[in-house]
């Protein structure tokens, strides 16, 4: 390995990546510090593995640089194995091996040290910090599977690694243990101030785990930042589309402006005649039984569902009707007492709307359109689209 001064324990520059015509990925840079986790989140296919892969050292680099703790450990002419990166693994299935004991399972990685007692002494101090030291003796099969997960984390800390690698750690564990065991996976791997990469594909794992995301798509990081910028700051709609269900309007820019049921929305940012997605996630939208003010539209409700903590509401906008139908969901906190058929006051704060160009839209002539009131405003008339969350645009 190479010598080099660097601050950050992973730095990932200039990575690019093919399996034969297939680029999987393209230009990555990534640093992650000591203490920090971070997770490698995006659709199926974008490279999240791969990416993994070629810090583990478990594929060969094609081209660019991967240093560890300030060593080069991949480039294009250069390949620590993993065994030497200082990394530690887990893994879906958290590959425990059954003939091994508890305690031998988490001193499986530690043959650098000699004596046996210290390396008992070793895999015990870091099955306690897991919270298993009681069950040393017992097998995998012995235990439930949140248990397991936990032996295969005190595995994977015991040498003491510069990184530990998680590749959809929680994803064979059942939905209520799982939020259980990814909470105290999160303080252990934050105790012991071990750099995290964990490759995930769903977005509130992402969110719960990650100090930084790293959002992928089709090879490419679109957007790393902390969950919150992510949220309220997405760099375009993909990013904003996929943390969540988004009501999607298009529409055109027209005078710096573009129409919607809510009241002409600025778009100053944007050139006149581009074609944009409108996007803004239900919660954004409150419902009164009143009166509507110009930044107001009449609003029909077709269906509304209980969910966890909220409900969501469908419902059919009395706007430019019947030429623009627009269909939205609503999501009010708790229980929603109106039945199907209610007439309620639809509004939304426009500081909660992200409006991005549309990339491979063709430009549109500004065409009459109706406003709020059903006049003519000299905008064009939109349409709506439900986005569900995870799918990008
Ligand atoms: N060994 C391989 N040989 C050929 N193609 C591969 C190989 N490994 C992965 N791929 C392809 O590379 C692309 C990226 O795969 P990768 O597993 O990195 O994606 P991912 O984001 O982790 O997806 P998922 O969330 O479904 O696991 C996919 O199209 C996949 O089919």
């Amino acid at each position: 390995m190479s010598q080099k001064s660097e601050a950050q324990v992973l730095d990932i520059r200039g990575v690019n990546h093919a399996y034969g015509d297939l680029k999987v990925l393209k230009g990555v840079d990534l640093q992650v510090a000591a203490g920090e986790v971070i997770c490698l989140l995006g659709p199926s296919g974008c490279g999240k593995t791969t990416l993994l892969r070629l810090i583990a050292g478990l594929e060969v680099l094609q081209q660019g640089t991967i240093s560890i703790a300030g060593s080069t450990v991949a480039s294009s002419s250069a390949h620590t194995p993993p065994e030497k990166r200082g990394i530690g693994f887990l893994f879906q299935d958290f590959a425990l091996f059954p003939h091994l004991s508890v305690l031998e399972n988490t001193a499986f990685g530690l043959v650098s040290i000699r004596s046996r007692e210290e390396r008992n002494n070793r895999a015990m101090e870091a099955l306690k910090r897991v919270g298993m030291s009681a069950y040393a003796k017992s097998y995998p099969h012995q235990l439930s599977g949140g248990q397991q997960q936990r032996v295969a984390l005190a595995r994977a800390l015991a040498p003491r690694p510069s990184i530990v690698l998680l590749d959809e750690p929680f994803s064979s564990l059942d939905t209520r243990l799982r939020s259980q065991v990814r909470d105290e996976t999160l303080h252990v791997l934050k105790h012991s101030g071990v750099a995290t990469v964990m490759v995930t594909h769903d977005p509130e794992e992402a969110m719960f785990m990650g100090d930084r995301i790293a959002l992928m798509n089709k090879g490419v990081i679109v957007q790393v930042d902390g969950p919150v910028n992510l949220f309220y700051r997405p760099v375009n709609a993909f990013v904003a589309t996929f943390f969540s269900d988004v009501n999607r309007i298009e529409g055109v820019v027209c005078q710096g402006k573009v129409a919607t049921p809510f009241g002409a929305l600025d778009a100053q940012h944007i050139q006149d005649n581009t074609v944009v997605d409108v996007l803004f996630r239900p919660d954004s939208l409150r419902l009164d039984i009143a009166q509507c003010d110009i930044h107001g539209v009449i609003g029909e409700v077709t269906a509304s569902r209980m969910l966890v903590g909220s409900t969501l509401v469908h419902l059919r906008l009395e706007y430019c009707a019947p030429s623009c139908p627009m269909h939205v969901h609503a999501r009010i906190s708790g229980r929603f007492p109106h039945p199907d058929g209610t007439k309620l006051c639809v509004s939304l704060d426009p500081d909660d709307v992200f409006i991005f160009p549309i990339e491979d839209g063709d430009e549109h002539d500004c065409q009459p359109c109706c406003d709020v009131a059903g006049q003519n405003a000299g905008l064009n008339c939109p349409v709506s689209a439900h986005v569900p969350a995870g799918q990008g645009l």
